[in-house]
């Protein structure tokens, strides 16, 4: 199977190799080129534009930062839908919001090609061993052909429907992940400062209900205030602000959600954009050191 794909940042890159590792064949583009290079030395094409790619492949994967990205390699110039055409499919594994997934499937739909959305759940480490959970929408017909890419870059593929379903289940999904490890940061940040091992604080929490992988794998680095960069501090904070804009319309209140969102946005006026999202405990512990002046 031939696939272009376009994006190659933390995931784009894990997802793209993995593709190729299983014998795709893979035409790679990238706003930063060199950022191909890589890519190509372990056997990808690359093109030198989104169109470049949609002319040579059938189908086009896309994993850009957020909806103006996601916007703008489609609509913008040297763009996808310059050479979208009946017979190709467009899979955009962005996390964005229902009217920025809505308004790019329209205009692949109006120059006859298929849409889906398939964001996806897991991050560096599972891209890199094809282990992510992958949430999509759209074209039923396009989902059952790709299916042997999403073998391959994930462990559970759900298809949930019309366009729109794939974007919301995301980013109820991050909504959730935010909250929790603004909730975990304080934890951490009462036990130090109440006199308490945070090391035991993780191992009892490992042990009882509320134990969960991404204590598990955060904590130890982060009660040492390292975050090596998974999942940018950056994007955590899109998709707070996406979620709690997804809560407007819906009409559910969402006062955690609001209150983890304004800790990251914390977090990007202190500089920590590009750490992990992890990194929210900098701006706890930085908040309890400011309210004891
Ligand atoms: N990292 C993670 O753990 C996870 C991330 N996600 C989601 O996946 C998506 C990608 O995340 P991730 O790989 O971490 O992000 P990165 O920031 O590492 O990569 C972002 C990519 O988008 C490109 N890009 C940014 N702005 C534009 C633009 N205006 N035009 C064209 N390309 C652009 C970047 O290109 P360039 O190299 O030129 O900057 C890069 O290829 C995001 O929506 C994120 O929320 C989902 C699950 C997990
Ligand atoms: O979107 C981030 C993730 O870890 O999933």
């Amino acid at each position: 199977m031939e696939v272009g794909f376009l994006g190659l940042g933390i995931m784009g890159k894990a997802m793209a190799v993995n593709l190729l590792r299983n014998g795709f064949k893979v035409t790679v583009w990238n706003r930063t080129l060199s950022r191909c290079e890589e890519l190509v030395e372990q056997g990808a094409s690359m093109g030198s534009t989104p169109a470049e790619v949609v002319k040579k492949c059938k189908y086009i994967i896309a994993m850009l930062s957020d909806p103006p990205a996601a916007l703008s390699v489609v609509f913008g110039k040297d763009g996808v839908l310059e050479q979208m055409c009946t017979g190709k499919g467009y899979i955009d594994m962005s996390t964005v919001d229902t009217v920025t997934s809505t308004k790019i499937s329209e205009a692949i739909i109006e120059k006859g090609g298929r849409f889906l959305e398939a964001p996806v759940s897991g991050s560096k480490k599972p891209a890199e061993d094809g282990q992510l959970i992958i949430l999509a929408a759209g074209d039923k017909s396009l989902y059952d052909e790709v299916m042997p890419s999403f073998d391959v870059m994930g462990k559970k593929a759900f298809f949930l429907g019309e366009v729109g379903n794939g974007a919301k289940m995301k980013l109820v999904v991050n909504m959730i992940m935010g909250s929790m490890i603004t909730a975990f940061s304080e934890g951490l940040a009462l036990a130090d400062k109440s006199g308490l091992s945070q090391t035991t604080l993780l191992d009892v929490l490992e042990l009882g209900a509320i134990a969960n992988p991404m204590f598990k794998l955060k904590g130890p680095a982060m009660i040492q205030e390292k975050f090596p960069t998974a999942f940018p501090l950056k994007h955590q904070q899109k998709d707070m602000r996406l979620a709690l804009a997804l809560g407007d319309e819906v009409e559910v209140s969402m006062p955690v959600a609001a209150a983890a969102n304004e800790a990251f946005k914390k977090g990007i006026s202190l500089g920590l954009s590009d750490q992990d999202f992890s990194a929210v405990y900098q701006v706890v512990k930085e908040s309890s050191a400011a309210s004891k002046v």
